[in-house]
């Protein structure tokens, strides 16, 4: 059997797992979704190659699937701190490593024997990580919420998924954030190192109010908020820049939305909340410092990157920045003789917006369950460089889901010597509103069916789309909507390949592309049209496709010869376009047959083609 064609199941309580080649992003079946049958369970079951998580699988009460397939425990490298709770978790789960401050060759060493990664803001994940990582490495999970230490690009050229922990700190960060709002209206580091030396110098630092001022946050989103929330228990005003943010929600926190050159030149005080992104690097410069109100203040809980220090330096000088607090900087740690850290009016500290032990818990356990489940086959709710598919939709769409890689894995067969496919073209049928119908997962699996069987490399939904255009294939979708049961979320789907030849011209349709359909049926994946001929074969072995002329005893005769060379038939079906003349014959069968059994099939007389699929 093909096993490695099909998708290998694994255990999780109430779900099967169809963990695609070992891919972090294999979906996760409801069994009541794809159990239809004991019997189907146990077929799927022959196909188990991999199991991740246990040798058992049980099936809903009544069906006991048993892997000899060795258990291997994935390793996990932990390269910074990382709360116990969270080590605890992944303990349980995998080999869990945790190596502190490795240097860049040493983290590229390390990293070809790990199935994922944990990192928090120290460890730069870059290309050459990923390159070293060989195609090992599956997850990436950052415990924290900056991901602009990981490169995603490479990430997801790599097939790799990055999850973070985007909710855990959230209130440890703004907290941070008042604080050195506040310490730094106060003067309280500055006073406090003065005592320290030996002065009292009470009229030095004398400080400035901070109620009835205005505070601008750049960047209204969950730090954002809390310290918009926090400032407005402190009396401030508070206006925010956010060009993402709804204006709703500002509304209904009592914070005006306003533009960044408005926010900028109204603040007594600036708190930056966005993420350091290339539109974000460097935002503050010396052309903006100059639009702000002189004597403007500045906290940076974010990225020091969003921040030109030498510009703030020069700011500082000028009185046009009074003061400035800053958690974070654009290397770190900054140098010891950085300007901007000596300088008299900033107060800095070492990156520790997120540094309480509740936010460190959190984040630890937010971070290991992310991973674990990524390593385990579910799609994340925290993916950084994946979509998003809610649990219900995924639920749905999971046996669509094998039917569009495997419509991909026959299309591309169909080519002469499956090369030169550069245009695809999906029509989805649906009696949904095509709006609300996202077939990015649909459309990746296609991707997948279409370029594994052509090609060494390795596509999962992380890097389908950016596999696909790195070959030249182009996919175009188009959604149309059609009277029938909206219960179900797809009618059918079906694939076209243009601007090929095929080695089995009838299915070649009218406008000269090579075009299959298939559909679910009771959870089930069929093809249902070959070219211009109507046909049912579930898509659950592999697949003989014949043209014959459409004359008695043609099912017989090929029965015969596979029978006796005990290639056995799961489903026959026959589509003709006219009676007795041209018909179509797809036979779905569980082994691979021999060259001399496709041979035989050849020889008998009425058969004019045939191709036979491998799924
Ligand atoms: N110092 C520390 O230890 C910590 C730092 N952070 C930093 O704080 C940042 C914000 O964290 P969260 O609020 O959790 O993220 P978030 O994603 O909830 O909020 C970021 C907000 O920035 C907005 N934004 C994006 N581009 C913008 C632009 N050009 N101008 C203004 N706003 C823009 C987004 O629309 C979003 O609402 C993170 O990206 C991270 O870098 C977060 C936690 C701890
Ligand atoms: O969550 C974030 O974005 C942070 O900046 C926190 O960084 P850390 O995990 O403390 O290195």
């Amino acid at each position: 059997m093909a096993s490695t064609s099909l998708p290998n199941l694994i255990n999780n309580n109430n779900s099967l797992h169809l963990s695609h080649f070992n891919c972090p992003l294999s979906i996760i079946f409801p069994i009541k979704q794809l159990s239809t049958s004991k019997k189907h369970a146990t077929s799927l079951a022959c196909n188990v190659t991999n199991v991740f998580k246990t040798h058992e699988t049980s099936f809903s009460n009544d069906v006991q699937v048993v892997s000899k397939v060795p258990f291997s425990k994935p390793t996990i490298l932990v390269s910074e701190k990382l709360g116990e709770g969270g080590l605890e978790l992944l303990r349980r789960y995998g080999n869990v490593e945790c190596l502190y401050d490795l240097t860049r060759e040493e983290l590229c060493k390390k990293i070809a024997s790990c199935d994922a990664l944990i990192v928090r803001s120290g460890t730069k994940v870059m290309r050459e990580v990923f390159e070293a990582a060989q195609g090992k490495l599956k997850v990436v999970g950052r415990a924290g919420v900056g991901i602009d230490n990981v490169d995603l690009h490479a990430a997801t050229e790599y097939g790799c998924l990055v999850v973070n922990a985007p909710t855990a700190n959230t209130i440890a960060a703004a907290e941070h954030g008042i604080a050195l709002l506040a310490g730094m209206a106060r003067n309280v580091a500055q006073a406090d190192a003065s005592i320290k030396s030996g002065k009292w110098q009470r009229n030095k630092y004398v400080g400035v109010s901070l109620v009835g001022k205005t505070l601008a946050v750049m960047g209204f989103g969950k730090v954002g908020s809390e310290v918009a929330r926090r400032a407005k228990g402190l009396g401030m005003q508070v206006i925010a820049h956010d060009p993402y943010a709804p204006a709703d929600r500002a509304h209904a926190a009592g914070v005006e939305l306003v533009s960044f050159d408005q926010a900028i030149a109204t603040a007594d005080f600036i708190s930056l909340h966005m993420p350091l992104t290339p539109a974000t690097k460097k935002v503050f410069n010396d052309e903006t410092f100059s639009k702000m109100k002189k004597g403007v203040r500045i906290i940076n809980v974010a990225r020091g990157g969003v921040i030109d220090e030498d510009a703030l330096v020069r700011a500082l000088d000028s009185g046009v920045v009074a003061q400035a607090a800053l958690d974070v900087f654009c290397e770190e740690p900054p140098a010891k003789d950085s300007k901007l850290v000596q300088h008299e009016n900033v107060t800095v500290t070492p990156h520790l917006g997120a540094s309480t032990k509740e936010a460190q818990e959190g984040v630890a356990v937010e971070i290991a369950e992310a991973v674990v489940g990524a390593l385990n086959g579910e799609l994340s709710a925290t993916a950084v460089n994946a979509p998003m598919v809610p649990p219900e939709v995924l639920s749905e769409l999971a046996p669509y889901v094998i039917l569009a890689e495997k419509l991909g894995r026959l299309a591309v067969q169909l080519v002469t010597g499956g090369s030169g496919v550069q245009s695809v073209k999906v029509v989805y049928k649906s009696a949904r509103n095509p709006d609300n119908f996202d077939t990015r997962l649909l459309r990746a699996m296609i991707t997948k069916g279409i370029i594994e069987p052509i090609s060494d490399s390795f596509v999962n939904l992380v890097n389908a789309d950016f596999t696909a255009k790195q070959k030249g294939l182009r996919i175009s979708e188009e959604r149309v909507t059609i009277d029938a049961s909206p219960d179900a979320p797809i009618d059918s789907i079906q694939v076209q390949i243009s601007n090929v030849q095929s080695n089995f011209p009838s299915a070649v349709s009218d406008n000269g592309n090579i075009s299959i359909e298939g559909r679910v049926k009771y959870g089930i994946p069929h093809l249902t049209v070959v070219g211009s001929f109507g046909v049912d074969v579930s898509l659950e072995g592999n697949v003989i496709l014949c043209r014959q002329v459409d004359q008695p005893g043609m099912i017989g005769h090929v029965g015969k010869v596979l029978g006796e060379h005990n290639v056995n038939v799961s489903f026959m079906s026959v589509g003709r376009e006219v009676k007795r003349t041209k018909a179509i014959m797809a036979i779905g069968v569980d082994e691979e047959p021999s060259p001399e059994t496709l041979k035989k099939i050849g020889e008998v007389p009425a058969i004019e083609e045939f191709v036979f699929l491998k799924l």
